[in-house]
């Protein structure tokens, strides 16, 4: 599905109106009557709502849905927090048919007035501010945002928690902490900032018979999830041989990191490749053959347990190879790092130190001729760019986009919602996974289920999303059967994935 900017979402309402021919009353009718659905299903009638509106069309919304409440028999009371003379058009017109309907209006804009109604209410209906919000929020709505948030009251937002920016690039705001947001048509894009998306609470989206088209050709950003994952993922053919899955290369680990590799390798061959061969210190490998025995092993050249030396190997013969987990960030493991860009002629997937070590190199990687997938997270897309963390975590759809399409890699920005980018710039957002992944290895275990998609004969975009969703959804389903986000550790994310695979295949 595809996540919209503000501009975006005025675009295909623009459409719908002046080529579609519907009527934007009809619309705001309809934004109204799906929102009211909703919270008939979360509060009864014997509950007093205050519903809160603006100026914009957000208020419009408030207006119908404050109608349709009371001709349900809820007690509904409308606070208008800006001079008659703001409401216009289609709100004014749905203004008026609350009013025909005997509907209360107190226009109010001191807070205390706004408490003392408040503290009569049970629940309250958020429709200050929508999509339409530039700047910082101005008075009445900062100090009305900061006295509803203070009371917890059962807070129900329209569209988009007021104060929240639809899009990213804005750090600071004050925002309504919604338990609920209902939101229209469309998701948007600050839905998946991670500092924005706990303003929404528990969200949906009601549609309102908008067409889901888009008119940007420089924004297409798209949710990935379960049903994509089914069109796209290849099915099993009763006549393949090993060889027929991919057959990859994994090298890093160290004395200290054997864990590392025996993950991403295990994690590879638990997503369907058909081999997997592990390129690490001699030391190291013992202990990793003990965990995954499935693989095989090419000893590396040591010193103290970090890789000093890269072995003859004809990278020609495997399909696909992910280097840097565990490694360690000496000379020779940078320089070893940058021998295998140039060399291997096959994808590359680089993460954890195999990014340290390209960070001063990246026109090396630009000059590849076969694709090349960094997965950093924003501490390590901080060293990779120059940015801080905060200004990443600000802006990630911007600051991803830019650095893929620069320097020509598939980018997997990891997060509470993962972002791919796509050398031409597009973009997919992953929907699952938990905060049980916030743990030491699960990006290892990303790299290994990444690396068998890769070659699993599927275009890369998919490859890339579809094993993000996959890693994502064994911490979804551990979670949710056996395990819990506290005690779920990186290894059982490798064991959940027979679910995984079980549920999609
Ligand atoms: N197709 C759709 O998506 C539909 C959406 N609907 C709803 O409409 C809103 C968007 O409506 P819009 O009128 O464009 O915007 P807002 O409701 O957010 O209000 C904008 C007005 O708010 C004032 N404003 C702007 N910035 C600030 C600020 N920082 N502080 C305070 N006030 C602010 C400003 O008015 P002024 O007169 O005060 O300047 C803006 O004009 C969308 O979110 C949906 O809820 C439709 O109902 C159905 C179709
Ligand atoms: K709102």
């Amino acid at each position: 599905m595809h996540i919209v900017t503000a501009k975006e979402m005025y675009e295909i309402d623009r459409f719908a109106i002046e080529k579609g021919g519907i009527d934007g009353r009809i619309l705001m009718e309809n934004a109204g009557r799906a929102i009211v659905d909703q919270i008939t299903n979360l509060v009864d009638n014997t509950e007093r709502i205050l519903v809160l509106v603006g100026s914009g069309n957000n208020g419009g919304d408030g207006f119908v849905i404050a109608r349709n409440l009371l001709n349900k028999g809820y007690e509904v009371i409308v606070l208008q927090l800006v001079a008659d003379e703001k409401i216009k058009g289609d709100a004014a017109y749905h203004k008026q048919l609350f009013i025909n309907f005997k509907g209360k209006i107190q226009l109010v804009q001191e807070v205390t007035v706004v408490e003392q109604y408040l503290s009569n209410a049970d629940v309250v209906i958020d429709a200050m501010l929508g999509i339409g919000i530039s700047g910082e929020v101005r008075q009445p709505f900062k100090q009305v945002i900061e006295v509803v948030n203070k009371l917890e009251m059962l807070t129900i937002s329209v569209d988009i928690p007021s104060g929240v920016p639809a899009d990213e690039g804005v750090a600071n705001f004050t925002a309504i902490k919604a338990d609920y947001t209902f939101v229209v048509e469309l998701p948007k894009l600050s839905l998946y900032l991670e500092y924005c998306s706990p303003f929404y609470g528990q969200w949906r989206l009601v549609e309102i018979g908008l067409p889901h088209t888009t008119f940007s050709q420089d924004n297409l950003i798209e949710t990935w999830n379960q049903k994509n994952v089914v069109e796209t993922l290849p099915k099993r053919n009763r006549y393949s041989h090993k060889g027929s899955h991919g057959k990859g290369l994994v090298i890093g680990g160290s004395h200290t990191m054997p864990g590392s590799v025996a993950m991403t390798a295990k994690a590879a061959l638990r997503s369907g490749s058909g081999l997997i061969t592990v390129g690490t210190v001699q030391e190291a490998i013992p202990s990793i053959a003990s965990y995954c025995m499935e693989a095989t092993y090419i000893s590396f050249l040591s010193n103290e347990g970090i890789i000093t030396g890269l072995p003859a190997i004809d990278f020609s013969s495997y399909d696909a190879l992910a280097i840097g987990m565990g490694m360690g960030r000496s000379e020779s493991t940078a320089s070893i790092t940058k021998k295998v860009i140039v060399d291997a002629k096959i994808p590359i997937l680089i993460d954890a130190d195999g990014l340290q070590h390209i960070k001063g190199d990246l026109p090396l990687i630009k000059q590849r001729q076969h694709p090349t997938v960094l997965t950093p997270h924003p501490g390590e897309m901080a060293m990779l760019t120059g940015y801080s963390v905060k200004e990443i975590l600000t802006s990630p759809f911007k600051v991803s986009k830019q650095f893929a399409r620069e320097h020509g890699v598939y980018l997997i920005l990891k997060g509470v919602h993962t972002i791919i980018s796509d050398p031409n710039g597009r973009q997919w957002v992953n929907t699952t996974g938990n905060a049980g992944l916030a743990k030491g290895g699960s990006g290892d275990v990303l790299s290994g289920i990444l690396l068998s998609m890769m070659m699993q004969n599927q275009s890369l975009n998919d490859a890339l999303t579809n094993g993000c969703f996959i890693h994502g959804a064994s911490a979804d389903i551990l979670v949710s059967e056996q395990r819990s986000k506290q005690d779920l550790v990186a290894t059982d994310v490798i064991d959940g994935l027979t679910s995984v695979f079980r549920t999609l295949i």
